[in-house]
């Protein structure tokens, strides 16, 4: 402040920028917590699509429009659900509203430019286009780390309060003499030949605590003033060669200079910035590259393009004019060499039309920023004031230090602007694939579900059937089992067994072969339950593999569900009986069964007891008693003589006693095949019965065949399983993808209204506010 209490201009100048800078630091902040937002969306909810379509097409599309239409209401839903994420005025409707609100010129894909995708790899942008969402989304989030580091960049930026100017432009333009020109010494070499082949930048010395030095430094990036081993100190008369030649692959070149000039026509030091002025290699195809990577550096806060006036601009000072207005809109440029033009008013009339075409906001502001002169006569001696060298000069402090503001602050203004707009497109395009998505899975989940609860239905009905067919099965197959056998087993005596009786003597032969027979018979029986079972198990299998192929016909074949068709072949035939076949003895019994006496005949110990004191004969017709009436009949005789009172009497009754045995022998004897067989089959029935054999033949007939058929009613299951998984799979991915859609929507809904928000905010500082 003055001794007035007032501000003097330059400190209006610092207050005006200062609060300039803050206001863009946080837009520049909140312009990265929205890239930053936009990206964590695009990595965790959503992948974020690129707008490769011509969006004022799509907008407009009656598809649009009638989706819209259809969403809404589930939008609405949403939103009053989450009413947290509701901004206000952000629904449907307005998507189209906000859309006319589009810059016109950035409608298509091939006009972003701070997140176009880096498809270096790839020849067209076609190819881009046939790439999928997570592809593209990847190369998205590249983009927005970038944008993000590069807000950062242009945080320090605003931060920072030295300014750097760029000289640049066709070779022997005479940048050199310029800057000579301008510090009124002779700092850098020149040469009739082209011979900058390095970036020199003049500091002042006072950044070197006053020393003049030269240091030229192998690695900018290490370069550090206090660290002598990051540079070497160069002599002076060293410096022509070093920058015409290089041979030490410096990658630049600090001269640190005194300028005498007092403050208020001094460019480096003038109290308010601090500036270095940086020469740079003529503009050609191998310097073009770098040159325009060096510009775009974010210390470089002006541009001077020197142009020789002989030559006007040439193709390589077209491409880099082209490029340098992604972000430095204004560029000073100095037409050099015009002392050697005859007809001026034509050359410059030439120029500036160039100017024109080529960055448009420069030439608008022409009077200022674009200077005809001629720097060689200007190194030595001061230009008279009001001369075009001398108004060139003032412009060029009046650009460094008045518009310093607009060189550090506009392009981050143009930077967030230009962001916030692509952002916007990328929001529309975004909300409109997102409506898309939601109708496309309404419309899904509408014409499935009458397919997934008919399939519901089948399923349960199915399953049902399936189980209640091997139940049958089994229940069919051991009642069968265990009547028949019964029956068999009940009925064994009555068998007819074709053995042939040849007497008392082959009674052991005989009754042998009846045993052989009876076991056979009763096998016999067993492989016809068998049988049985073989036929009830394949007609089960035959039945599910009818319904299994009723459920294959209502596979879409193309959702490639890992279902297994049923089928039965004569393989699973032959299994089948395999596996029902008993192997070794129907019985245990019978494995083990041996004859005994008791087979040949009917024997009754108690009566051979009672009667055994009535002798050897006697005796002896005891041992062959039988339940056959003779024989009973004469044991009774035998019991009642011994209480009769006389001999003769006695005599008499054992006499007849007698005569009946020998008729009961006789009958006994004519009648032991039979004999042996009722008591073969007695024995065998007892030791069946013992064995359990009707039951374990009838279990394992039924456990067995259960075993069979099981693995069909599973797959048979199963497959209707997969089939009913697979859908509700399908439904539950759509909703999924429907509740993400719904959640991009809202999302790039309330990306829109606050894009919307802070581009008006940016909006809001005016060129002006950057000036005095
Ligand atoms: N007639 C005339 N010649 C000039 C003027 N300014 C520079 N020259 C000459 O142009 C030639 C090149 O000058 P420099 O300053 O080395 O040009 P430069 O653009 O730095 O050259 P490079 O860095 O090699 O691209 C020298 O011979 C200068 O004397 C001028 O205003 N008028």
């Amino acid at each position: 402040m003055n001794k007035d209490g007032l501000f003097n201009e330059e400190q209006i100048i610092e207050r005006i920028f200062s609060n300039n800078c803050n206001r863009v630091k946080t837009y520049l902040n909140r312009s990265k917590d929205i890239v930053i937002s936009v990206k964590n969306f695009n990595e965790n909810r959503w992948p974020v699509r690129y707008p490769f379509n011509d969006l004022s097409q799509t907008e407009n599309s009656d598809l649009n429009r009638e989706i819209k239409e259809n969403v809404q209401q589930v939008i609405k839903a949403n939103v009053i659900k989450k009413s947290g994420l509701k901004r206000s005025g952000s629904t449907v409707s307005e998507l189209t509203d906000f859309s006319s609100k589009l810059p016109e010129n950035q409608n298509s894909f091939s006009e972003l430019r701070i997140l176009k995708l880096d498809y270096s790899k790839e020849s067209t942008s076609n190819l881009i286009s046939s790439l999928d969402h997570s592809a593209i989304s990847k190369l998205l989030d590249d983009s927005f780390s970038k944008s993000i580091r590069h807000i950062e960049k242009l945080i320090n930026r605003v931060s920072d309060t030295s300014s750097k100017i760029l000289v640049t432009g066709d070779l022997n333009a005479g940048k050199s003499t310029l800057i000579n020109a301008l510090l009124k010494r002779d700092v850098l070499p020149i040469d009739q030949q082209p011979c900058t082949m390095l970036f020199i930048e003049v500091v002042d010395a006072s950044k070197n605590n006053g020393k003049e030095e030269i240091h030229a430094i192998p690695n900018i990036d290490r370069y550090n003033l206090k660290d002598e081993s990051s540079y070497d100190l160069l002599d002076p008369s060293l410096l022509e060669d070093t920058v015409q030649e290089n041979s030490n692959s410096y990658q630049q070149i600090k001269i640190y200079s005194r300028d005498n000039r007092g403050k208020s026509s001094s460019i480096l030091n003038n109290g308010v910035v601090d500036v270095s002025l940086i020469d740079s290699p003529g503009l050609n195809r191998d310097s073009l590259k770098t040159t325009q990577l060096f510009s775009r550096q974010e210390e470089i806060d002006v541009v001077i393009f020197v142009v020789n006036a002989e030559n006007h601009f040439t193709l390589s000072g077209q491409d880099f004019l082209a490029s340098a207005g992604n972000e430095k809109d204004h560029i000073f440029i100095v037409v050099n060499r015009f002392d050697a033009i005859s007809r001026k008013d034509k050359c410059r009339k030439l120029i500036l039309e160039q100017i024109n075409t080529l960055s448009p906001r420069t030439y608008e502001e022409s009077d200022n920023l674009v200077h005809f002169i001629s720097a060689k006569d200007f190194v030595h001696k001061d230009a008279e004031p009001g001369s075009d060298f001398s108004r060139m000069e003032e412009c060029l402090r009046w650009w460094t230090l008045e518009q310093r503001f607009k060189s550090k602050l506009a392009p981050a203004q143009t930077y967030i602007l230009n962001l916030l707009s692509e952002l916007k497109i990328i929001a529309v395009e975004n909300t409109n694939i997102a409506l898309n998505v939601t109708y496309n899975i309404n419309i899904a989940l509408k014409n499935g579900k009458p397919f997934y609860d008919k399939l519901l239905t089948a399923k349960n009905s199915n399953c049902k059937l399936s189980e209640q067919i091997i139940d049958d099965a089994c229940m069919k197959i051991k009642n069968y089992t265990s009547q028949h056998l019964d029956t068999i087993v009940s009925n064994l005596e009555s068998y007819e067994c074709k053995v042939k009786w040849n007497g008392i003597f082959s009674s052991w032969e005989y009754a042998e072969s009846i045993f052989v027979s009876m076991a056979e018979h009763l096998e016999y029986e067993v492989r016809e339950c068998e049988k049985f079972a073989s036929s009830i198990v394949s007609s089960s299998i035959n039945s599910l593999c009818d319904l299994d192929s009723q459920r294959a016909s209502i596979e879409n074949k193309e959702d490639k569900i890992s279902t297994k068709p049923l089928y039965s072949s004569n393989e699973t035939r032959s299994q089948i009986h395999e596996a029902l076949a008993h192997v070794g003895g129907i019985s245990n019994s019978l494995d083990t069964f041996g004859l005994g006496m008791s087979d040949f005949f009917d024997l009754d110990w108690d009566r051979f007891m009672i009667t055994g004191s009535l002798g050897i004969s006697a005796g002896s017709i005891a041992v062959f008693a039988s339940s056959s009436s003779g024989i009973s009949y004469a044991l009774n005789i035998l019991k009642v003589s011994s209480n009769l009172p006389t001999k003769t009497i006695r005599n008499a009754l054992i006499v007849s006693a007698g005569l009946l045995s020998v008729c009961s022998i006789f009958l006994m004897l004519n009648e032991a095949d039979a004999t042996i067989r009722r008591n073969l089959s007695k024995r065998i029935q007892k030791a069946l019965n013992q064995d359990n054999f009707t039951d374990s033949h009838s279990s394992r007939l039924t456990s067995e065949s259960n075993r069979l058929i099981r693995p069909f009613v599973w797959q048979f299951q199963t497959n209707f399983l997969k089939m009913v998984e697979f859908e509700e799979r399908r439904r539950a991915d759509h909703l999924r993808s429907r509740h993400l859609s719904l959640e991009a929507q809202m999302f790039f809904d309330d990306l829109k209204a606050e894009i919307m928000d802070l581009s008006s905010d940016v909006h809001s500082i005016s060129s002006t506010d950057f000036a005095r």
